[in-house]
């Protein structure tokens, strides 16, 4: 048996790759989520044998691996590529599409998200896509948006030691547009700021002008 943190810790005991959980420990099940699934179905009056049906379970089942993935990656490796570039002012990358999973009802909530950073004094910046890859990996575990906001804000401060953060995702929650109040079209913004862009309401100011400005 081998444990895989995606892009972290990758130990090797045998031929087969156990996906465990960065937080809980606990490791993707597939036979018990194929069980799950198909327990599911019969419990919404369908029949799991038809015909149509038969590969469900194990469909739904790597679905929710990869709709998860996220839960068995380590966020402080997804920024270990830096590099000193003596940038002192705003980095943002706007409009990052994000799909995640509201913890409360399992359906997705999706939209965009736009992360920006301004460099500590040494100037050190990662690379763009890791800020990207940050965004996904927090993006697919069960989620609700304020914390989803917040922990890409922390984890940027605690790799990058920058003087300012800002993080905002803007999303459509299918929990309120395909069931419940049924709103399509309700857009939720979130912003995490940390540092100097806490700090500085002129800071703050210029980078929610970057990123709102369509
Ligand atoms: N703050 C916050 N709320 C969320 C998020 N995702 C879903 N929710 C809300 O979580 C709440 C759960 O409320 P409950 O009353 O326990 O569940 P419910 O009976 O299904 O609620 P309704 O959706 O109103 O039908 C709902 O109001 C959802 O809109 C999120 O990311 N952030
Ligand atoms: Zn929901």
């Amino acid at each position: 048996m081998s444990v895989n943190h995606i892009g972290g810790a990758n130990s090797r005991e045998g031929s087969e790759f156990v996906l465990e959980s960065v937080e809980s420990g606990r490791v993707f099940d597939q036979d018990r989520a194929e069980a799950a699934v198909r327990e599911l179905l019969i419990a919404v009056g369908e029949d799991p044998d038809r015909p149509g049906l038969i590969d469900t379970p194990s469909r739904v089942a790597r679905a929710y691996r990869e709709v998860f993935a996220g839960l068995y990656t380590d966020p402080d490796s997804v920024l270990n590529t830096t590099f000193d570039e003596g940038h002192q002012e705003l980095v943002l990358v706007r409009d990052i599409p994000m799909y995640s999973t509201c913890e409360h009802h399992l359906v997705s909530f999706h939209g965009v998200a736009h992360v920006g950073y301004i460099p500590g004094s040494t100037g050190r910046v990662t690379g763009l896509s890791k800020l990207a890859r940050l965004v996904d990996l927090y993006a697919k575990r069960p989620q609700v948006q304020e914390r989803l906001t917040s922990q890409i804000a922390d984890a940027l401060v605690r790799k990058l030691d920058p003087r300012g953060v800002i993080v905002v995702i803007e999303a459509e929650h299918l929990c309120m547009a395909m069931r419940g109040i049924r709103k399509p079209g309700a857009s939720t913004t979130t912003s995490a700021v940390r540092g100097l862009l806490q700090s500085s309401a002129a800071s703050r100011a210029e980078a929610l002008d970057l990123i709102l400005r369509k």
